[in-house]
């Protein structure tokens, strides 16, 4: 069994795939792949070198991730450039990495966590998606505490991704992680249950 898992940027989507792996599910982390492709000697990252130019780099040649998360996150056209760069790549390694542990185990659920799932259209790939919500004030707490930005840095993440009001109303499933760890949690193990996996 294959199911996505979405929702806005730190929603707490690496919190509730952590815990279904924990109770044996297998995952594929769509921005671990991400990281992968934008490794030195990689062509996206040769291809986002010459569009953007060598200021994107540090001086040892790997990404400087701010550098370019300044660049894009607020020009809406430069952001659409780094998609049409990574997305491709990305979306390919996806695919052969959630089929091939189907394959594997075809009684195992496999948790496929991709942040633009509904933005870049891989619905179509699921029959079922989890959308891990949280409401848009508490995502933008999250996300300050978490990675030290400003309110316009934390706002402009969030412009460039579709409303998560709009992401849980499309869900299969809603995993509200605004409570305590623990209720995310029982909610985790409810699904785990409902899912019929136990
Ligand atoms: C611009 C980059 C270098 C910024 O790196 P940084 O370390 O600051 O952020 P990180 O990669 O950890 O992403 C954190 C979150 O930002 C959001 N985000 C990242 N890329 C995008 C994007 N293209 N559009 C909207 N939101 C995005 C996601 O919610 C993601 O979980 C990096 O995000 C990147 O290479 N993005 C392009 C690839 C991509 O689309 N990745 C996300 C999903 S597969
Ligand atoms: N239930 C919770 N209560 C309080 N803090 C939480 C809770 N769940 C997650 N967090 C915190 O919120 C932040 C975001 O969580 P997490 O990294 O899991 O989100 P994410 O959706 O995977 O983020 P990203 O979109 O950046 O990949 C982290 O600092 C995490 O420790």
């Amino acid at each position: 069994m294959i199911m996505g898992l979405t929702g806005g940027i730190a929603s707490g989507k690496s919190t509730v795939s952590a815990l279904f792996v924990a109770k044996g599910a297998a995952l594929v982390d769509a921005d671990v792949i991400a990281r992968e492709v934008m490794l030195p000697g990689h062509p996206v990252l040769a291809g986002a070198v010459q569009a953007f130019g060598e200021s994107i780099l540090q001086p040892d040649g790997t990404l400087d991730r701010n550098r370019l998360g300044e660049i894009v996150f607020r020009d809406p056209e430069a952001l659409q450039t780094l998609n049409n760069l990574t997305h491709p790549a990305i979306r390919t390694e996806i695919k052969d990495r959630m089929y091939t542990l189907d394959q594997e185990d075809p009684q195992r659920l496999v948790i496929v966590d991709i942040p633009l799932l509904y933005e870049s259209q891989l619905d179509n790939l699921f029959d079922q998606i989890i959308v891990v919500y949280v409401p848009r004030r508490v995502q933008l707490a999250r996300l300050m505490a978490r990675n030290g930005m400003k309110l316009e840095q934390a706002e402009n993440r969030l412009k460039s991704q579709m409303d998560i009001e709009l992401k849980r109303r499309k869900a299969d499933y809603v995993i509200d992680n605004s409570g305590d760890p623990g209720s995310t949690e029982r909610q985790v193990a409810g699904l785990w249950d409902r899912l019929g996996l136990s």
